[in-house]
């Protein structure tokens, strides 16, 4: 009976104790326990605190099963941040924080033995070279380009996730006037498809979306397996909403049935994988999906940044199409430094002055880690090191894409190995390099944005539009990953005789 009461008075401390890191309205979140749950917060606002916050808090009232409790991200870095973070509150181990993929994967290896006889198929080792095959069969012609294999695979992916059959691909381009990549025609293109699956099939392969698609079909399937997934999860929190694909977002419905405990956290304006097939529909759309909701809450407190930063970046957002559908920041933080817009003469100079006024940060005391450089595509980036190294300043690329196809390091030794190189690093203290995409989800004390002249920021000047749209809120995420100093720059170098010099990006922010 004492033991008893000791333990419900220590469950009471402890919830108490996690509630207290919350705001008002991050608490109000936390406290809704039961039914679908919508938060739409803008950047630095705390969603991952107060997903990671709730399920502790859940958990140590003993309101919910942690073994039944899942929380999904997108990435594996997420995922993992997402798993220290619980871990620091006390949550029990048995709370399942992974992506969508290694989910779907892990559930599927479980009953696979009770469906078929044939082995667990193998994960499709190097889809450029699968790619490659199903295009020179169609085309019959090995004449194809690295360039339009990756852009081949990433439209047979886009079809994937946006649950588009082959057979229905030509009357999708049409509707939506989409152009196939590398030159096809959408009839061609479909035949690449359909030869694409029976490359992989006849291997007994599977690529990255079948895992997702397969664990649909089983969920689909009335009876005792799919019942069996399902009562796994009781309490499911989805993070990054925004992101998530026509694909995710059916695997999710099945993975509920009749369950309504859904909570799921997102910001509109950091949809940036629209070209991957992600969209915001889902977040915006929660309450006609799930209604009537326990909590639809808004976080609009931005923690991280100075003023100076928040209202660069709800400046950033001022002329967007959707701007009503964005969430305006308000700023705790003391002011700060006011953000800084460098024109360099060309790219060269751009990345020495970058790479000097890191060095001038580092002498007047920053430390390494709290930098970064952040680049609108990879290529951006060599220059860069090349400045640092000149400056003797260590740096990491972040190769992470932060994005699904890092899932597969899900298994644990891949998991370890990936906290081990990242403690190495982080123990040493290094300047980041990053695309803006690798970046998402991260923050730094000084952040610089090169190249941020038209071209590159938004990427190869589209029309005005969705694609253009995406841009913006690529600058956004950028400007948000920074807590005390921004800096953004670039060159207005010529790109070649007789050719005009580079603009600056028509996102950048004047008075
Ligand atoms: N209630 C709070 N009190 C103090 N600091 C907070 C609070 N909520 C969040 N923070 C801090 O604000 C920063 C952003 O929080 P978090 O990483 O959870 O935000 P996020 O919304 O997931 O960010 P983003 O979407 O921009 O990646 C972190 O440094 C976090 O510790």
């Amino acid at each position: 009976m004492g033991k008893q009461a000791a333990t419900i008075g220590d469950v009471s401390t402890q919830s108490e104790s996690i509630l207290a890191d919350l705001d008002p309205s991050q608490r109000e979140a936390a406290l809704a326990v039961e039914g679908p749950v919508r938060i739409i917060a803008g950047a630095g606002a705390g969603k991952t605190r107060t997903i990671t916050h709730r399920i502790a808090y859940a958990c140590a009232e003993g309101i919910w099963n942690p073994d039944r409790t899942v929380a999904v991200t997108f990435s594996v870095k997420a995922a993992d941040e997402m798993r220290l973070r619980l871990q620091g509150l006390g949550a029990p181990a048995t709370v399942s924080a992974s992506t969508f993929h290694s989910l779907a994967l892990q559930q599927l290896r479980r009953v696979w033995h009770e469906l078929c006889e044939t082995p667990f198929p193998m994960l499709v080792e190097k889809p450029g070279a699968l790619t490659f095959r199903a295009m020179k069969r169609v085309l019959r012609s090995a004449d194809i380009e690295d360039s339009e294999v990756r852009d081949v695979m990433a439209e047979i992916a886009w079809a994937k996730v946006s649950l588009i059959d082959p057979t229905d691909y030509v009357k999708v381009c049409t509707a939506l006037h989409r152009v196939p990549p590398a030159n096809l025609d959408p009839d061609r293109m479909a035949q690449v498809m359909t030869m694409f699956e029976q490359e992989k099939t006849s291997r007994n392969q599977i690529d990255f979306n079948d895992m997702l698609l397969i664990a649909c079909h089983v969920l689909q399937t009335p009876g005792d397996v799919a019942n069996s997934i399902r009562s796994d999860i009781r309490h499911l929190t989805i993070d990054e909403y925004q992101d998530l694909s026509p694909l995710q977002h059916r695997l999710l419905q099945l993975w509920l049935g009749d369950n309504r405990n859904i909570c799921v956290v997102g910001d509109p304006a950091q949809t940036i994988y629209s070209f991957a097939g992600a969209t915001s529909y889902y977040l915006g759309h929660f309450d006609e999906e799930f209604g009537p909701l326990s909590a639809d809450i808004t976080l609009n407190t931005d923690y991280r940044s100075t003023p100076q930063v928040i209202g660069y970046a709800n400046k950033v957002l001022q002329s967007a199409q959707h701007r009503e559908s964005y969430i305006h920041l308000d700023a705790v933080r003391d002011p700060g430094q006011r953000v800084q817009t460098t024109a360099y003469t060309d790219d060269v100079a751009e990345a020495r002055g970058v790479a000097r006024r890191i060095a001038k940060l580092l002498r007047e005391g920053a430390h390494m880690k709290d930098c970064a450089v952040l680049t609108r595509i990879n290529a951006q980036q060599m220059l860069i090191c090349r400045a640092l190294r000149a400056e003797g300043i260590r740096y990491r690329v972040r190769t992470e894409s932060g994005w699904q196809n890092v899932a597969l390091t899900s298994t644990a030794e891949g998991r370890k190995d990936l906290m081990e190189s990242l403690e190495q690093h982080e123990d040493q203290g290094v300047v980041t390099v990053s695309t803006i995409h690798a970046a998402k989800g991260l923050e730094f004390a000084h952040v610089f944005i090169v190249g941020c002249s038209e071209g590159l920021i938004p990427f190869a000047s589209p029309a005005a539009g969705d694609a253009l749209e995406e841009e913006r809120r690529l600058l956004y995420v950028g400007v948000t990953r920074a807590g005390d100093s921004l800096h953004l720059s670039f060159s207005r170098g010529t790109a070649g005789p007789g050719t005009p010099d580079k603009q600056a990006s028509r996102f950048l922010v004047h008075g």
